[in-house]
């Protein structure tokens, strides 16, 4: 009890010469508006449990649109408009570049070799060369026939079994990126890579919402030993690390193996491995290619399926724009093939509809936390060092002046003379922003263009039937699941062949690819 004490005295004593430390170095400057918090733990009982970037968008009618909230002693800023966003995160990118520590999912379950939460130093940089040098727009145009086969694949599953669609665009989105990372063939169902992967992502993401694990607010607690009572978090930790080892080294040391005896498919990986590779043999930074091929998945495949499944809902939310994608298709590329990326330039609904799965459900309705690395002033206030600094994409992308009726999936607003046809490309939201932009975005587009066109070639999407006939109503709004990433809730559909030739071409294309 001694002990408990005199730990409070101490944390309460800390947190105020940190707040009357930061006092001094405001120079007169006021924080940015927020709710008032409390002593000690500051704004802890405000914040939002589920639907965050929501709250944050109304706290905004409220604050305006920066929000300076404090947690603990911690300082977390949420920017509510464009304009915030890319005059902090970009313009003065330098400085707002570095990421918090995350001490569950980082440093106890061990995914800090994750170029999603790395620093902001020399080795973060050479993490984004890598990157870049194999999903800059132009490479990507490598991956397309990858793509293809993916989205063919995907939409002859969803005829056979509808309700396994989630089940079915995982499966692609996998192919695609283990292909492109490791040069890795998918198998059809329990692939094992693919399971080692997903065992680490979904604990990953667990570890990461915001505020799950105390840990996170107060790292000290990773000190107390896990036979403690209240320590399951160091016991579940122990048991992800594995997970997260496994993710990162058994693919790549497998991979390793093929490219040595000369049987790998040229990948991502073997590409790093040639560019490494030094006059006497040896190869530089092959934790960091490692880091980078693991990242590809974790990052890439649970945020590709929520866009798909996105795209899906709103088909079936808004049947004529299922209608309308499917005329364009007609018209631009007729009835006696399949879709390519060739078509792109000449599908300006679809690619309507590209921007609009980015805009209307974004998959990370927060971006990842930035830190600011020194004190800053802007606009009046005073922004202290080390405060996480967090765009909400959701605020941004629903901006009624941008995009009027914002709640609606409606791909005629790009069209020449629609509503939002000089607005912002929500690509540049929902990527993110400034030096931590995602460096996957082109390719995350392209396998959602090829997705969409694929499957309204293909197939018709329409409401399910129950066991009487009756029809199960779509959804009328979307429902965020909680957490750090977004993915609509489960909804029944109907899918069906477009035509008995557009069913032929399908399977044909899909034994050819
Ligand atoms: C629909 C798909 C995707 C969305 C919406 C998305 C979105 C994002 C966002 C918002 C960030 C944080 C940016 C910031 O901090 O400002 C991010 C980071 C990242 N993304 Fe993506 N992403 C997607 C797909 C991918 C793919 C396919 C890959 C890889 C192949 C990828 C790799 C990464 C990596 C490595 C980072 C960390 C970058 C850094 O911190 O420097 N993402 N992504």
């Amino acid at each position: 009890m001694m002990y408990a004490v005199d730990a409070i005295a101490v944390l309460v004593s800390v947190l105020w010469i940190g707040s009357w430390l930061r006092s001094r170095r405001r120079n007169g400057y006021p924080l940015p508006p927020g709710p008032k918090g409390i002593p000690i733990v500051g704004n802890v009982f405000d914040m939002p449990k589920s639907d965050i970037a929501l709250a944050i968008l109304n706290w905004g009618k409220k604050y305006g649109e920066l929000i300076y909230v404090e947690i603990v002693g911690k300082p977390m800023l949420f920017l509510n408009s464009f304009n915030d966003a890319v005059e902090l995160l970009e313009k003065r990118s330098l400085w707002y570049s570095d990421r918090p520590t995350f001490t569950m999912s980082g440093e106890l379950m061990g995914l800090d070799w994750s170029p999603v939460i790395i620093r902001y130093d020399e080795r973060f940089k050479t993490h984004r060369q890598f990157l870049h040098r194999h999903f800059k727009a132009d490479v990507c145009q490598g991956y397309w026939t990858t793509q293809i086969k993916a989205a063919r694949i995907f939409a002859q599953q969803m005829l056979e079994k509808p309700q396994d669609c989630e089940r079915y665009a995982r499966r692609a989105a996998a192919a695609t990126i283990m292909m492109t990372a490791y040069g890795h063939e998918v198998a059809p169902e329990g692939d094992y890579f693919v399971d080692l992967a997903d065992r680490a992502v979904t604990a990953g993401s667990r570890a990461g919402v915001p505020g799950a694990y105390l840990v996170d607010t107060l790292p000290w607690l990773k000190y107390i030993p896990s036979w403690f009572p209240g320590a399951k978090f160091k016991r579940d930790a122990k048991i992800w690390s594995q997970y997260s080892k496994d993710m990162l080294t058994v693919p790549y040391e497998t991979t390793m193996k093929k490219i040595v005896d000369g049987t790998a498919h040229p990948s991502m990986m073997s590409g790093l491995i040639e560019f490494c590779t030094q006059p006497d043999g040896t190869i530089r930074d092959e934790d960091i290619i490692s880091a980078c091929t693991a990242v590809c998945y974790g990052a890439g495949a649970d945020t590709t399926v929520a866009l798909m499944m996105s795209v899906i809902l709103a088909l079936l939310m808004y049947p004529d724009v299922q209608t309308r994608g499917q005329e364009e298709l007609d018209r631009v590329i007729g009835k006696s093939r399949l879709p390519t990326f060739d078509d792109r330039e000449n599908l300006p609904y679809i690619e309507g509809m590209v921007r609009e799965a980015l805009r209307w459900n974004p998959v990370l309705p927060l971006t990842i936390p930035h830190r600011l690395m020194k004190d800053d002033f802007y606009n009046g206030y005073f922004i202290p060092e080390g405060t996480q600094v967090i765009a909400n994409h959701w605020a941004i992308l629903h901006n009624e002046v941008e995009y009027p009726d914002p709640s609606r999936f409606w791909p005629e607003r790009w069209l020449p003379g629609g509503c939002s046809e000089n607005s912002t490309h929500p690509a540049k939201v929902a990527f993110g922003f400034g030096r931590r932009i995602c460096p996957g975005q082109h390719f995350a587009t392209n396998s959602l263009f090829i997705g969409i066109a694929t499957v309204l070639a293909t197939v018709n999407i329409t409401v399910a039937m129950d066991e009487h006939d009756i029809p199960i109503p779509p959804p009328t709004r979307i429902v965020n699941s909680p957490g750090v990433m977004s993915h609509p809730q489960h909804f029944d559909m109907s899918v069906a062949p477009r035509s008995l030739a557009s069913q032929a071409l399908l399977s044909e294309s899909v034994r050819n690819v």
